[in-house]
């Protein structure tokens, strides 16, 4: 599938003109079906974006927040996605949204995997909006090279689904929402800032192999054209 590259002069500039457009989105979900989905990714990235989306007057009482990936950390611990989201994001205007977690207090992240898949499932599909990440690895959401479930997390003849990932440069454990829970997103935006984003974008468009760089599979064969926000 094709991508759109925006470019924008600096982060405040970028974070306002995304928060804008996920903010028509949701609004246009809400228009046709009465509620709103939006899946989020973690990070350092989309902090000021987050701010931003928090101010937006909407009716956020009908939107549904959840994240595209989480660490295995309870929502106190400072790795945590979920505290990230709600530090930044579920405040001001967007307090009243809905927040859906990926993490659960379950005996085993196998079995949290299975109580977030019900949840993220009752959001419906299509979700709305899906805003990603890369990191300088190529990867996105928590498809990592070297995942031990890369290849079915990148599988579109599965089931949307939230699953188990760990790699050597994941940190702890994950949840992630699989590609084929967002491949056909209403919006599907990459993330990213900085010259190191754009070279590794860059090598990224210049390759085929998803393994090495688990982007390509998004760049290359998510149904929904890929909306890139880029800031120096
Ligand atoms: O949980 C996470 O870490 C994110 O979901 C991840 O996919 C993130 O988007 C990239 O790692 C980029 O992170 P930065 O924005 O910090 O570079």
């Amino acid at each position: 599938m094709t991508h759109s590259l925006h470019t924008f002069e600096n982060g405040a500039a970028l974070a306002t003109a995304l928060a804008g457009r996920v903010a028509e989105a949701l609004k246009a979900a809400i228009a046709a079906s009465d509620a709103a989905s939006l899946a989020v990714s973690g990070g350092s990235t989309p902090k000021a974006f987050f701010e931003a989306l928090s101010l937006e007057d909407l009716d956020w009482s009908k939107v549904s927040v959840t994240l595209v990936d989480e660490r295995f950390v309870p929502e106190d611990h400072p790795r945590s996605n979920h505290l990230l989201v709600a530090t930044h994001l579920l405040k001001n205007k967007a307090a009243e949204a809905e927040f859906v977690p990926l993490y659960a207090p379950e005996d085993s992240i196998e079995a949290a995997a299975a109580v977030a898949t019900d949840a993220v499932s009752d959001l419906g599909t299509p979700l709305d909006v899906v805003i990603l990440g890369m990191g300088s690895d190529g990867h996105t959401a928590s498809f990592f090279p070297g995942g031990d479930n890369l290849e079915d997390a990148l599988d579109l003849e599965l089931p949307p689904r939230v699953i188990t990932m760990q790699a050597s440069g994941a940190g702890e454990p994950r949840l992630t929402l699989s590609f084929s829970s967002l491949a056909d997103a209403g919006l599907l935006i990459l993330h990213i800032e900085g010259e190191e984003k754009q070279a590794v974008l860059e090598k990224a468009l210049a390759g085929e192999d998803e393994a090495e760089m688990p982007i390509r599979a998004v760049l290359s064969r998510a149904e929904t054209p890929v909306d890139i926000y880029w800031a120096p």
